[in-house]
């Protein structure tokens, strides 16, 4: 599904990636985990075409997604990759469910046309009573829900999680953390997630560490 080769990125003197390779199965959850600042973030950004590498390169579903630019990026983007960050990122002009169908009215669809898939995941993750609400009327969990059901609406090859839960209180994060094992299980949802939450790491089919610009394979020692 996705693979990753010698990828290495730097900001000035500061050597933040110093040569990463990774691959991630179709169907699986991978947490990546890391000490503040071990470039976590960066490396989500690179794997979900949001920045590019200094060097490697990024394979998505056979595309290699770093050779992508201008209007092949934007779509490639926006029709197989979900994002999820830590602030949901809704747009507060308008309603949940338009928020929630946003990716497939950028990719040219009518609202006719995506509403009732957007009224139907909604419903899935339990904000079916809340289409006509602005962002504002919700709270931080239906949120974040709501911005997961907008990554899933163009059913998406893979889904990017930076720090999905850490704005969330301890039921929040638990329920979130659920969905997405059921999102896994249930629409054989792929995950990549970011995040300093030793319980959402575990939940994990796998846990990758960075350190010191590198992949740590000493699985032993983080358990
Ligand atoms: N645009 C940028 N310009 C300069 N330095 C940057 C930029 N983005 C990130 N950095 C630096 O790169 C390093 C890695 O940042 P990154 O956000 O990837 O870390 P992280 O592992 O996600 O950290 P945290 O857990 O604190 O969110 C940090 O030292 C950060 O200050």
């Amino acid at each position: 599904m996705l693979k990753a080769q010698g990828i290495i990125k730097s900001y000035g003197k500061l050597n933040v990636l110093k040569g990463i390779d990774l691959e991630i199965k179709a169907n699986e959850i991978v947490s990546i985990m890391g000490a503040s600042g071990a470039g976590k973030s960066t490396l989500l950004q690179i794997l979900g075409t949001l920045d590019l590498p200094n060097g490697g390169q990024v394979w998505i579903d056979n595309t290699e997604i770093t050779s992508l630019s201008g209007d092949d990026l934007a779509k490639f983007r926006n029709e197989k990759i979900g994002f999820v960050f830590q602030f949901h990122n809704l747009l507060p002009e308008f309603t949940a469910l338009e928020n929630v169908c946003m990716p497939a009215l950028i990719a040219g669809k009518q609202m006719s046309e995506v509403e009732e898939k957007g009224k139907k995941l909604m419903t899935l993750l339990n904000v079916g009573d809340r289409f006509e609400h602005k962002p504002t009327e919700l709270s931080g969990g239906e949120q974040q829900r709501c911005a997961i059901a907008r990554a899933l609406i163009n059913d998406p090859l893979i889904i990017f999680a930076d720090e999905p839960s850490g704005n969330l209180d301890s039921n929040n994060a638990e329920g979130l953390h659920n969905l997405f094992l059921e999102l896994r299980d249930t629409m054989n949802q792929t995950f990549v997630i970011v995040t300093h939450n030793h319980e959402l790491a575990k939940m994990a089919d796998r846990q990758l560490w960075i350190s010191d610009g590198k992949m740590d394979l000493s699985d032993d020692i983080h358990s």
